[in-house]
């Protein structure tokens, strides 16, 4: 798909024009009986006006109001399934409307991406999709408004998705595989420059990116083992990491799992849990005592090493930025014998050549885990790339000097971005500060990992996060 600002490239003929009358004075309310729909309607509402993330806003509105059982499911497939594909319906709705979606107030597109999920994407009768989102407009803006919804929404309703794609997708492979799976095209041209495909095996990376992610779970080392914790919580042992647990998607919130309570366990992908793992893995001649995590927040490695670090003896540092990440390192941490320093990675004061193994897992652009996030696809944008991979070079060459030589750096990235990953890994080896490990042999058992040296995961092939992950060693 082009970018969001990119039309479509055959409209079909505009409905007739509505001139939505001016909104009814006072405040409404929308009709109290469907709380899933109003729940949906306002994390769209909040997504939009503040940034929000559909993940941490939509589940405090069911907590606050009550909602649960199918209602909760509901509103929270309509929200989620609705911020992800935006870019989509939001082409389709501009297909059927006569005004440029610039011109269109907040809530009523709000109200139509809402309508147009349903009707694309749900197994909702059409008839009911629509009247039930022109009601919640109605309810709150009156009969114009919600007369224009109406017309927008009977047009999209005319066809199904695959209809809308063969009118309105761009012929380029890239642009028609982006369009077809919701992305916007820039994201999908990185995976497929990350793959070397732009076809079959583009099209399978874009649509495990569309689906809800499965629950992972990782077991406190020394504390259960992954056996044990899955036979508590009902889940899965995982295919590679050693302690990890696959839960089903739409299991309940993991936060209430009585193992995760008592931080026997937490939340994290296997992919994370694979990169921490290889970052232990790699062999290393003499001392091997001090280990230390350059970018913590919010501790999900950091708590994942310092468990294995106790198991072997060694200590480990903890440095973030962010003084209330920091604080959630030290919470995720709890129980373990961890020093969290609140630093910049870059210029920390920590002692040059004092540490034996360190974790670089840099920010980035988070393009290998947009399917926790419904609404980041839309929401990060190319011109990000640069400023990270900046910070992402930085971070690492202050990591070099902070290993001893002999010492490994496993630098990590929640990205396939060629720039973000190798283009920053590969510069570094150019430059003669390190060498690149064979990171393949650090993922034991698991298939499908290419040419290396480097370690690239994709949810398509492993089920686990984008997660890229390369090995160095300081020379
Ligand atoms: C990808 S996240 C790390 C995730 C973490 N390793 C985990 O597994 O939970 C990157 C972290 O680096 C922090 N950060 C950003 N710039 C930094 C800097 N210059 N120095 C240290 N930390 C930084 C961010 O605040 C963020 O918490």
């Amino acid at each position: 798909m082009s970018e969001r600002s990119g039309g479509p490239s055959r409209r079909p003929s505009r409905p007739q024009r509505q001139h939505p009358p001016a909104r009814r004075q006072g405040p409404r309310r929308p009709p109290e009986d469907d709380p899933a729909r109003i729940a949906a309607w306002d994390t769209l509402k909040a997504i939009r006006e503040r940034d929000a993330y559909a993940n941490l806003v939509l589940p405090k509105l069911l907590r606050e109001r009550r909602i649960g059982g199918r209602d909760a499911a509901l509103a929270t497939e309509l929200a989620y399934g609705a911020a992800r594909a935006q870019g989509l319906l939001d082409e389709i709705i501009a297909a059927c409307s006569d005004r440029p979606l610039s011109e269109i107030d907040g809530p009523f597109l709000d109200a139509m991406r809402l309508g147009a999920y349903q009707l694309l994407r749900t197994r909702i009768p059409a008839h009911a999709a629509v009247a039930s989102t022109v009601d919640l407009v109605r309810a709150v803006h009156g009969s114009g408004p919600a007369g224009f919804v109406n017309a927008v929404l009977r047009r999209v309703g005319e066809q199904d998705e695959q209809a809308w794609v063969k009118q309105l997708a761009p012929e380029d492979p890239v642009g028609r595989l982006a369009f077809t799976n919701a992305h916007p095209k820039w994201i999908a041209q990185a995976f497929a420059d990350a793959l070397g495909d732009k076809g079959d095996e583009l099209d399978a990376a874009l649509r495990a990116d569309d689906a809800r992610p499965a629950v992972h779970l990782a077991a406190r080392p020394g504390e259960i083992s992954s056996e044990e914790l899955a036979a508590i919580v009902g889940g899965d042992v995982a295919p590679y990491s050693p302690y990890g647990v696959h839960l089903e998607p739409g299991a309940g919130d993991p936060g209430d799992l009585e193992p995760v309570r008592e931080r026997l366990a937490a939340v994290q992908d296997e992919g994370s849990q694979l990169c921490a793992l290889a970052l232990t893995r790699a062999e290393l001649a003499g001392r091997d005592e001090r280990w230390l995590d350059l970018c913590a927040g919010p501790g999900g490695k950091a708590a994942l090493l310092a468990a294995l670090a106790r198991l072997s003896g060694a200590t480990v540092d903890a440095v973030e930025k962010a003084p209330h990440r920091a604080d959630l390192v030290r919470k995720s941490t709890t129980g373990l014998d961890i020093t969290v320093h609140v630093a910049d990675g870059r210029d920390s004061g920590l002692p040059e050549g004092g540490f034996d193994r360190v974790l670089v897992d840099a920010p980035c652009t988070g393009l290998g885990a947009l399917r926790r996030r419904p609404e980041a696809r839309w929401r990060r944008r190319p011109d990000d790339v640069a400023d990270l991979t900046k910070l992402q070079r930085e971070l690492l060459t202050a990591a070099l000097k902070l290993v001893r030589p002999g010492g490994v750096v496993a630098y990590v990235v929640c990205s396939p971005h060629l720039r973000e990953s190798i283009g920053v890994t590969s510069d570094i080896v150019r430059k003669g500060l390190a060498e690149a490990v064979d990171t393949r042999d650090l993922f034991p058992g698991v298939p499908h990992l290419g040419d290396g040296p480097h370690v690239q995961l994709w949810p398509h092939r492993h089920g686990t996060d984008a997660m890229f992950c390369q090995v160095l060693r300081r020379l």
